[in-house]
């Protein structure tokens, strides 16, 4: 079975193209949920989060996402040391569930592939792009965040120049019926190597 990662900066798209290869049959791992849930299951995780952000990181018991946002993406160091205690159970927790898959090949969808220079892991990347003025005009639809919280979070991850000589397959994700094609595309492809 292959392991293919998708990757591309906040707003991009990325969980928009994993439903579409979804609906191809493909088994998606979506790092951004599991990691949340891991974040509120992992006994680990947790005394390590509360060593590192207090109580507040959890309220009535769930994890505290607006705290610790605000207290990471405006301090480059605390974020490290947060991704050093969540990214290593994420990877351990993904090899796992793609044990148990039953499929030609399955897809990591995760924001942080290149920035954690964890390419070498995947068979080929697949990286989702969208123009950053798109890419925030979508985010303050969809989420209740400002122009600069969206930034900061930008800010913290590889701009797509740095991405696109790394990844193997690249979707402009700007026309939907366009970026449904290529999944198609792609999809074929991924079928095809060996
Ligand atoms: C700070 C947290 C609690 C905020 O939760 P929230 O629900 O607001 O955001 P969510 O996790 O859904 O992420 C949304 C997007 O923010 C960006 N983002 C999230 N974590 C990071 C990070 N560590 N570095 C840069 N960008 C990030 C990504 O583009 C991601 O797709 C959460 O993002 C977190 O715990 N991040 C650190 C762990 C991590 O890296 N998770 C993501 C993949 S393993
Ligand atoms: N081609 C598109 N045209 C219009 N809207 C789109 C398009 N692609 C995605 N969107 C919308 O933009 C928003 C962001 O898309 P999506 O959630 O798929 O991005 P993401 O890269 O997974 O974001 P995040 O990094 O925050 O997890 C969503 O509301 C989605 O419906």
């Amino acid at each position: 079975m292959k392991i293919i990662g998708l990757t591309g900066g906040i707003g991009s798209g990325k969980t928009t193209v994993a439903k579409m290869f979804e609906e191809l049959g493909v088994p998606i791992y979506n790092s951004d949920l599991e990691a949340k849930k891991l974040m509120h299951t992992s006994k680990t995780i947790r005394k390590k989060l509360v060593d590192l952000f207090g109580e507040t990181a959890y309220q009535e018991g769930k994890l505290n996402r607006a705290y610790i946002a605000q207290s990471v993406f405006n301090d480059p160091k605390l974020l490290k040391r947060l991704n050093k205690i969540v990214h290593p159970v994420v990877r351990k927790h993904f090899v796992k569930w793609s044990e148990t898959q039953n499929a030609p090949y399955v897809i990591q969808e995760t924001a942080l592939l290149f920035e954690n220079n964890a390419q070498g892991l995947y068979d080929k990347v697949i990286l989702v792009t969208a123009p950053t003025e798109v890419r925030i005009k979508r985010l303050l639809e969809r989420d209740n965040a400002t122009r600069e919280e969206i930034l900061a979070r930008m800010n913290n991850q590889l701009e797509d120049s740095k991405k696109l000589p790394l990844a193997d397959y690249v979707i402009e994700n700007i026309d939907l019926e366009k970026t449904s094609a290529k999944v198609d595309e792609i999809h074929s492809r991924i079928l095809d190597f060996s």
